[in-house]
């Protein structure tokens, strides 16, 4: 019973990269290799490790990576030149500036430099303000492999409840407005939200992204409500999410485990929106 309800993140995610493994090799027939320009900048052991998923991901699928590593005194100046280097370069399709930034290195101003139409992340505000008016651009991955993990388990969205928890630029408000395109009823909740556990248990479908570790609990959700947990730490050297799995999985038709779920769904849409950006560019 419980593995029927367990959103399975990583079969998923190997579904799409062999998916896009054929459309990789299409492009290569017109003459086309994706590219994706990935930028690490200082020594975040945790980015080191995102980064290196990232790369061997594109050699899976066949996409080209290009990286550049720069040391934890870049100035921004130089960080930014590089950038409008990349953003020059007809073979390059797409850019990642992995985040966090060391201090002193204004992320928005990173972000804004990334030419639009090669911001596979989807953090340019152009690309977020694309996603709230209806137009195209590249969807942040995290809350599109969100949706892709409810469209091929078969979950609709239409008419649902469904609640945020969290409100970051990169998770929280993509997903509300992913959720709102597709149909749903959407409440995106946060920290200075009152009697969050009675918004929550009204969810059809729950969003945790809190970035606090097994946060949520039974109390938070309605017996038979979808949840999907986008949270990762480390405690006591074992991975857990925003959501207390072993408290909730008996009470829920579905559930993202962690690790296995949301995580490898970001990279999966990532590898995506760089495979879209080469169809695009050329
Ligand atoms: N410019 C930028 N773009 C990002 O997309 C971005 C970023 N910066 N900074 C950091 C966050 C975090 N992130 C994750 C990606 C994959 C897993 C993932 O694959 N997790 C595995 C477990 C991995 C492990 O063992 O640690 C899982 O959940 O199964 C997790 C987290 C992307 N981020």
């Amino acid at each position: 019973m419980m593995a029927a309800k367990l959103i399975d993140g990583k079969k998923i995610s190997n579904d799409i990269k062999e998916e896009l493994k054929g459309k990789v090799a299409e492009l290569k027939n017109k003459g086309i290799t994706p590219t994706l320009a990935v930028v690490l900048v200082g020594k975040d052991e945790a980015s080191k490790v995102y980064v290196s998923h990232k790369k061997k991901a594109c050699e899976y699928i066949g996409i080209h990576s290009l990286s550049y590593e720069m040391s934890e005194e870049t100035s921004e100046i130089e960080l930014l030149n590089l950038i409008n280097e990349l953003n020059n370069k007809k073979d390059v399709h797409g850019i990642l500036v992995q985040l966090p930034l060391p201090k002193g290195i204004d992320e928005q101003k990173v972000i804004k430099a990334i030419d639009p139409s090669k911001d596979v992340d989807g953090f340019h505000p152009e690309s977020v303000g694309a996603l709230s008016i209806g137009q195209v651009g590249f969807v942040s991955c995290t809350p599109y492999g969100i949706i892709e993990l409810l469209k091929r388990s078969n979950i609709d969205i239409e008419g649902k409840e469904c609640v945020v928890i969290g409100r970051s630029n990169i998770v929280g408000k993509p997903m509300g407005m992913l959720l709102l395109r597709e149909n749903g009823t959407v409440t995106i909740c946060h920290s200075r939200t009152k009697d969050l556990k009675e918004v929550t248990k009204r969810a059809d479908i729950l969003v945790a992204a809190i970035g606090k570790p097994k946060f949520v609990t039974k109390e938070f959700v309605k017996d038979g409500a979808v949840v999907i947990d986008v949270g990762i730490h480390r405690v006591d050297g074992k991975l857990c999410g925003d959501v207390d799995f072993d408290d909730v999985v008996e009470h829920v038709s579905a559930i993202t485990p962690v690790p296995g779920g949301v995580g490898p769904m970001t990279i999966a849409m990532l590898m995506s929106n760089c495979v879209q950006s080469a169809e695009r560019l050329g």
